[in-house]
């Protein structure tokens, strides 16, 4: 593995990094009122990332700052208003937008919505082989029951219907129909929220044998942060559409360097566990992102802020001690690099 450094704030990222955005934004036009001119509402701001094989990367952040919508991009689903989406190095864009979409693939958060009650299992998950005209009837039949071994589902599940199934085994179809089409990268968007407690354990773990063996790049969406913390290798904070902080798990965790992080982080402490994150800064409300702040976006909310955080948008600075990089004024410039 040959590191290669590529420009920008984001991870040093070596050959086998997959999927990446480079300095992606998407910006909504929304109204206020029926009456009223639409205004832009930029939901995902400038945006680097990149997932690498074997390896999942977290994606953290209160509603509304724009996980879904950069996990729609991930997935071919928006195209985003600007920025490039690269897989394997090469960009994204027209005729090469059928194959990313089988390259990168889905795992939602409600097997309960997210399967076609009128079909069958065998009829769910082979239906990405039918629509790509990937083999015969028999031969995607084989394929099915294949992938039914490799997420644990007994055969006899395969001309089932999904009622007649449990949560946990309607997710464990939900993978195997994201699994069929051999995608290099899953983008997992709360894959256990809507379990029971008791299968989410289950599903975390199948979702790390399947990384391993499959050796799959993965993108974790979860208001569960102790998930993201048995998951995921490395994590990005998102506030207001930007990322705003980002590292390995394990220096996150121990040492946060943003105070939205840090907020975030301590509120987790005091929540019921799979509860998603509670308003880390009780009191303070999240801004309306068509009203952006000025300065940093944050600053309305942050305990810490200063005249300058009121006025002017903190650059990103590489976090030389421990990797990754932080958008904050209040970062110490000695442990910092210009990125
Ligand atoms: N189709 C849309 N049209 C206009 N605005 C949108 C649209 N989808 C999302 N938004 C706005 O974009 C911002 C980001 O929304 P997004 O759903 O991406 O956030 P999120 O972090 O996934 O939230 P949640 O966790 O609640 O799903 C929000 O302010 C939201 O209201």
């Amino acid at each position: 593995m040959i590191p290669v450094t590529i420009p920008g704030p984001e991870r040093a990222v070596s050959t086998d990094a997959v999927l990446e955005l480079r300095g992606v934004s998407h910006t909504y036009q929304v109204r206020r009122s029926p009456f009223r001119k639409s205004v832009p509402l930029r939901a995902v701001d400038d945006v680097s990332l990149c997932v690498h094989r074997g390896e999942v990367l977290g994606l953290v952040g209160e509603s509304g700052c724009g996980k879904s919508t950069l996990s729609k991009i991930l997935l071919g689903l928006l195209p985003p208003s600007s920025g490039a989406v690269l897989i394997d190095g090469a960009a994204v864009s027209g005729a090469g937008q059928a194959a990313f979409a089988r390259r990168v693939q889905p795992v939602f958060q409600d097997p309960y919505s997210s399967l076609n009650p009128r079909k069958t299992v065998a009829q769910i998950i082979g239906l990405p082989l039918a629509v790509h005209g990937v083999g015969d009837r028999a031969g995607r039949r084989q394929a099915v029951t294949a992938m039914l071994d490799c997420v644990g589902l007994p055969r006899r599940v395969l001309d089932t219907y999904p009622k007649q199934l449990s949560g946990g085994q309607r997710q464990r179809v939900a993978i195997a129909r994201a699994l069929i089409m051999r995608p290099e990268v899953v983008v997992c968007d709360e894959p256990t929220s809507a379990l029971d407690v008791s299968v989410q354990a289950q599903i975390l773990n199948l979702l790390t044998e399947l990384r391993r063996e499959l050796n799959l790049g993965m993108l974790m969406i979860s208001h569960n942060l102790a998930v993201i913390e048995h998951m995921a290798t490395w994590i990005a904070v998102m506030y207001l559409g930007r990322i705003v902080e980002s590292g390995p798990t394990r220096a996150i965790f121990e040492r946060p360097r943003h105070p939205y992080t840090r907020a975030l982080l301590q509120s987790v402490l005091t929540t019921v566990p799979g509860h998603g994150i509670p308003d880390p800064l009780p009191g303070t409300a999240i801004p309306n992102p068509v009203d952006r702040p000025a300065g940093c976006a944050f600053h309305p909310r942050c305990p810490l802020a200063t005249d300058l955080c009121r006025t002017v948008p903190p650059s990103r600075v590489a976090d030389a001690r421990q990797g990754g990089f932080v958008e904050c004024h209040l970062f110490p410039a000695g442990e910092a690099e210009a990125a």
